[in-house]
Parts: C-alpha cells; structure tokens; sequence
C-alpha cells in the first residue's frame, strides 16, 4: 500500500523530467465523497476496471483509509474478488475523520468528512501535484449539518481556486452514436422560484463566453454550434406565457452573433422541444448532424433531465474555468443503495476517463 499524508509546504518535483512525464502521464486525486454514500464503492469497482487500468496515469485516493478498507471488506464479501480494487495496489492520501459514520445516512460526521477530504485535493492541486480532481458525490445538506455553507463541490472548487466565472457542464459520449451531447447550465442549485430573477443578460454572457472557451480548450471546437434553450413554455409566445425571451434574451443573441462571428448561436429553442434532435444524434450515427457542439440550459431540471434519460451511466459533471480539471459522476449519493455492493460505476468510470483525457489536452495545449 502506498499510503501518504499531503503536507502543503512538501517539496515539488519541478524537473523537466517529472514535468514532462505528468503531461502525459498525468496525476490524477480522486475524493471518495460523502462515506456515508457510494463515492468508496464507485472507486473501488472503477480502478478495477479495464478501461481505467489501461489509462496512462497515476491516481491517488483522498479519504479515510480506515472508511475506504472497512468499505473493501465489506464488498470483498459480497462481490467477486476481481471486481473490486485491491486497497495495497492503491496510493490514498489518509485523512483521518470521525469513525461514526453510518452507511446510508448523510449527517453532521460525514458532511465534515467529505468537506475535509475535498479540501484536502484542492490544496494539493492548487500546489501543482495534481492536473485534475475527480470527485466522488457529496450531500449538500450534509455540508450544511456540519457548517459548511457552500451549494456544492462546484462552489468550493471555485471559492478555493479564486474563480468567479465557472459553470457546470454535462458531458456524455454515446455508446450508439459516440455523439457527444453537452450541457451548460446557467442557473444551478438555486429553487425554481428564483430562476427568472437570477437570469440576466450579463449571466448568459458570461456562460455563453465561459462554454466557448471550454469547447475551444478542452474539445478543440474552433467554431462551436451553440444551441440555446428559451425559458418559458414555447420561448414566451411573442410574450404571451413570458417577457424574459423578447425584453432581453432575443436582443442578447443578436448582439452576441455580431461580436462572435466564430459562434453559431441558435434562437432561443422552446424547452420542450429541444431535446429532440440531440435524443436523436445521440441514438443514430446516421443523424449526427441534428446535434450541436453544446446546449445552454437555463435552469437546473431543464438540462439534467434530458442528460440524466438519454445519459444516466455516461454523463460526467465538469466544472469549467477552474486553473484544473474536476469531474463527477452525474448522480448523488444514492444512500438508499449504500453498502448493498449494487452502485453502478458507469459514471464514475466516465469522470475519470474524460479527467485523463482533459488533463492530457490541457498539457498538449500548454505545449505548444
Ligand atoms: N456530484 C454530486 O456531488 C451530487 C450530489 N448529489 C447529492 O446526493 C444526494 C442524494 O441526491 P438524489 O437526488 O437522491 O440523487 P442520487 O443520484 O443520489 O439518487 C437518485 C436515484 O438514483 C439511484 N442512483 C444514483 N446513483 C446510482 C448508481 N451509481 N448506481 C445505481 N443507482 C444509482 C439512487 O439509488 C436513487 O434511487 C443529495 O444530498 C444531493 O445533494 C446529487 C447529485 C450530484
Ligand atoms: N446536480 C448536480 C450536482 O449536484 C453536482 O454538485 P457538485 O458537483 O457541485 O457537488
């Protein structure tokens, strides 16, 4: 077992040698969440995985060693032995934490633990050992227990790298089609009841802005398709069933197409019916062309439930315009399922390719 402790004052291999090496081999930290949840159980069954251990890079686990080898035991007698990683084969970043966690119940102990553990990868990130973070599910209300006032990983991330402009992106690639469907949103965990006050041109700029310059860095789209959803039923009808589409969004779209000559941005496309065509180029190689590079949401439940029903087991939550890359699985912490060994990895295994595969671009960027 290869078993440390990160100390933010550690010397750094600064060699043109190690630099050169973590470019292509790049260093990836991996948080196991809320223990109370599946975060230890995805990890365990995706570094056991083939596609992950064909990866050229190097991953350490940052959590409880005594949380992440109760939990190896536990499932080492409920699943075969090959479906799980070895816990001696793993390097894990020990930190130690309250040891009353129980299993399938978020509270004040495991909401500090995930919050300690999320910390912990930040610090070493921002200290250079580190080109990405992949992160294991958190329960927001757990943080909130254990007074940490932050709405989600996303936020803290950004509070800790000193960004304010970040946004959460979906990303899933099909396994029928290898479309790969996107999904920006511009409002995330605020409640409904806030979403049209919280909208504003200077919002949808600064997302618009933020989501080009992610598909030119970490996807290579020059001259993205953009498609932009309305916000009310039917973009407003003229501004029958809302004003927000014709007083600003409208005008917004014109004035952005002529300063972005390079961006073909859409109208805004009625909510319910813009999920059709990327449902369709996710399902069928042969209609690749009805999809766009990327889709603006304007709230929370209008882009993930189209990612979550056409991409539940492949779509990977990223946050963009951090100094790093993170990802996540696309789903929580599932604690009804906790501790019974039937989590499906699937978005876990995802969120640690497409980590690889964005350190990686990001390097191969920095390069040249
Ligand atoms: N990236 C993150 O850190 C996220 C965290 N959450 C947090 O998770 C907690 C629970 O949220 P919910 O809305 O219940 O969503 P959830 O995704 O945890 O669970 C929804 C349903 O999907 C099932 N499910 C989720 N992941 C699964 C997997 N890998 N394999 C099999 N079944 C799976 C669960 O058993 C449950 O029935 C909340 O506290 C929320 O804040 C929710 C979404 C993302
Ligand atoms: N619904 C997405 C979600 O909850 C992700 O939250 P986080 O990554 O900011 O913790």
């Amino acid at each position: 077992m290869n078993n440390w402790h990160y100390h933010p004052d550690q010397s750094l291999d600064h060699s043109l040698e190690a630099n050169l090496e973590a470019q292509s081999r790049p260093r990836i930290a991996i948080t196991i969440g809320d223990p109370a949840g599946i975060g230890m159980e995805i990890i365990l069954k995706s570094l056991a995985d083939r596609r992950i251990m064909s990866l050229d890079a190097e991953f350490t686990v940052f959590g409880s060693f005594d949380h992440l080898h109760n939990a190896a035991q536990d499932l080492a007698q409920k699943l075969p032995s090959q479906s799980i990683s070895d816990l001696e084969s793993l390097a894990i970043c020990d930190i130690s934490t309250s040891n009353e966690i129980m299993v399938g119940l978020g509270n004040q102990a495991s909401g500090a633990a995930s919050f300690a553990y999320l910390e912990a990868a930040i610090a070493a990130t921002l200290a250079g050992e580190f080109a990405a973070i992949v992160t294991a599910p958190i329960a927001k209300s757990a943080w909130k227990q254990a007074g940490h006032d932050y709405a989600g990983q996303t936020e803290l991330l950004a509070d800790r790298s000193q960004v304010d402009d970040f946004g959460m992106l979906f990303v899933g690639k099909s396994p029928h089609s290898d479309w790969v469907l996107r999904t920006l949103l511009a409002t995330v965990h605020i409640p409904l009841s806030q979403v049209t006050q919280t909208l504003s041109p200077a919002l949808i700029e600064q997302k618009l802005e933020l989501l080009r310059r992610s598909l030119l860095q970490d996807f290579a789209i020059a001259n993205p398709r953009i498609a932009l959803s309305g916000i009310n039923p039917h973009s407003g009808e003229q501004g029958q069933l809302g004003n927000e589409e014709q007083d600003w969004l409208i005008p917004l779209i014109q004035r952005y197409r002529q300063q972005h000559p390079d961006v073909t941005l859409s109208d805004p496309i009625p909510p319910d019916t813009m999920w059709v065509n990327p449902a369709k180029a996710w399902q069928d190689r042969d209609r690749l062309s009805l999809g766009h590079d990327a889709y603006l949401a304007m709230y929370h439940d209008q882009g993930l439930i189209p990612v979550k029903l056409l991409a539940f087991d492949r779509a990977v939550n990223t946050t963009i315009g951090l100094p790093f890359v993170r990802t996540s699985p696309d789903h929580g912490t599932a604690f009804n399922i906790a501790g019974q060994a039937i989590a499906d990895p699937s978005s876990m295994i995802e969120a640690i390719v497409l980590a690889v595969e964005l350190a990686q671009a990001r390097a191969t960027n920095k390069t040249r």
